[in-house]
C-alpha cells in the first residue's frame, strides 16, 4: 500500500485564490488594500528568502506589503520603536516580525510590544491565551495550515488519537490547542519523552515539528495514519548538494501511512497562504466588518 500524497501546495494555492477575493471586496468597500508589514533583522539567507517570498504572495493576493529591512546590529530600542510605528500605522493590518532574531533581541519583548490585533503570526500571548481557552483570535499560522488539510483529508476528527512531536510556542503547542478543541484525544511529545516510538504508534494523526531531519521511521507509524510533517531542514548529501528533508523518513512512511504531506509541498505552502488568511481577517476585525467567510 501506498499512502495517498496530501498536496499542500495545491490546496494553498486555493486558499491564497479565496483570499484574494475577500482582499479585493475588502479594498472596494475600504478604499484600500489590506496591509501586511514584514520585519527582516539582519542577512540570514534563509529568513531572507521567506520574506521575499512572503511579500510576493502578499501582492498576488492584491494586499499591499511593506517590507522593513534592519541591520543585524540594531538595538532593542530600534526594533521596538519600528513596532510601535507600524502599530500606529492606519495602512498596516498585519505585522510580522521574522524569526529568529540575533541572540542580543529578547524576542519576547518584541512579540509582546505588537498590538494582539495585528498579530498575524498569532505569537503574542493575548492570542495564545485566547486559542488556550477557545476564543476567536489570531491563530498561529503553521498549526492552522496544518488543521486545514487535517479536516481536509479526514473531515470529522474527533474522537482521533492525534500526537503533536515537538512543544514549540510557534508549532507544538499551539497544533495541540487545535487538536483538542476539534476534539481529538492529544498527546505532546519532545525530547525527554521516554518511548517515542510506542507512543507515535498509538496515534491515528502524527504531527511531527521537531527540526530532526527524518527522525521518525516507517516502522513507528501506526497503519493507515495520518502524518503532517512539519519539519524544514537542509541537509548536505554525499553529492555535495543540499536537499530539503522533514522529520519524517518519507519514503519508509509512504509504505505505512494513510497519507502524508511532502516537503516541500505539504505544509510550508499552508504557512504563507495562512499568513495572507490572517492578514484579511485581522484587516476585516479593525475595520469593524464581520469576519470574512468561506477562509
Ligand atoms: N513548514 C513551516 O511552515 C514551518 C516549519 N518549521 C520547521 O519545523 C521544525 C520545528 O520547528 P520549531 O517548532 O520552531 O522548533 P523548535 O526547535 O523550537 O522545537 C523543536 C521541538 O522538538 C523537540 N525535540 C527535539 N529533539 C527531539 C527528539 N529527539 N525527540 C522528540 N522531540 C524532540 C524539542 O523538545 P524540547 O522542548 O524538549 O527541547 C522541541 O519541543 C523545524 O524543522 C522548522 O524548520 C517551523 C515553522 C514553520
Ligand atoms: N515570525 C515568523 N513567522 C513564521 O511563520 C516563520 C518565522 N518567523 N521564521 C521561520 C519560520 C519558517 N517558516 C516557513 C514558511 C514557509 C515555508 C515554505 O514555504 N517552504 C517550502 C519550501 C521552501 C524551500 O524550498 O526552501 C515548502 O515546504 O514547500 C517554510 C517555512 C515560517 N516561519
Amino acid at each position: 500500500m501506498t499512502a495517498r500524497l496530501i498536496d499542500g501546495k495545491a490546496f494553498a494555492a486555493g486558499l491564497r485564490e479565496r483570499v484574494a477575493g475577500v482582499a479585493a471586496s475588502f479594498a472596494s468597500s475600504q478604499g484600500r488594500q489590506p496591509g501586511l508589514a514584514v520585519v527582516l533583522v539582519g542577512e540570514h539567507p534563509p529568513s531572507a528568502a521567506y520574506v521575499r517570498s512572503k511579500a510576493k504572495a502578499t501582492r498576488e493576493a492584491g494586499m499591499e506589503s511593506f517590507e522593513h529591512k534592519l541591520l543585524a546590529d540594531v538595538s532593542q530600542g530600534q526594533l521596538m520603536a519600528l513596532v510601535d510605528e507600524l502599530n500606529a500605522d492606519p495602512a498596516v493590518d498585519g505585522i510580522l516580525v521574522q524569526m529568529p532574531l540575533p541572540k542580543h533581541i529578547d524576542e519576547q519583548e518584541v512579540i509582546q510590544r505588537i498590538d494582539p490585533e495585528k498579530d498575524v503570526d498569532g505569537f503574542h500571548p493575548m492570542n495564545a491565551g485566547r486559542l488556550s481557552i477557545g476564543l476567536e483570535g489570531l491563530v498561529p499560522c503553521t498549526p492552522l495550515g496544518c488543521l486545514m488539510l487535517l479536516q481536509h483529508e479526514l473531515g470529522d476528527l474527533s474522537g482521533l488519537d492525534a500526537i503533536v512531536v515537538g512543544r514549540s510556542n510557534i508549532v507544538g503547542k499551539p497544533m495541540a490547542q487545535l487538536l483538542i478543541q476539534a476534539s481529538c484525544t492529544v498527546t505532546v511529545a519532545h525530547s525527554r519523552t521516554k518511548d517515542l516510538p510506542a507512543a507515535v504508534r498509538r496515534a491515528d494523526i502524527v504531527v511531527a515539528a521537531v527540526g530532526r531531519p527524518e527522525l521518525i521511521r516507517g516502522n513507528w507509524l501506526k497503519p493507515g495514519a495520518t502524518v503532517i510533517d512539519v519539519g524544514q531542514e537542509r541537509v548536505e548529501q554525499a553529492d555535495g548538494t543540499r536537499k530539503l528533508l522533514g522529520d519524517v523518513a518519507s519514503s519508509e512512511a509512504m509504505e505505512v501511512a494513510g497519507a502524508i504531506t511532502p516537503v516541500p509541498g505539504g505544509v510550508g505552502p499552508m504557512t504563507i497562504a495562512c499568513l495572507l488568511r490572517n492578514t484579511v481577517v485581522a484587516a476585516h476585525r479593525r475595520a469593524g466588518l464581520p469576519n470574512p467567510e468561506g477562509l
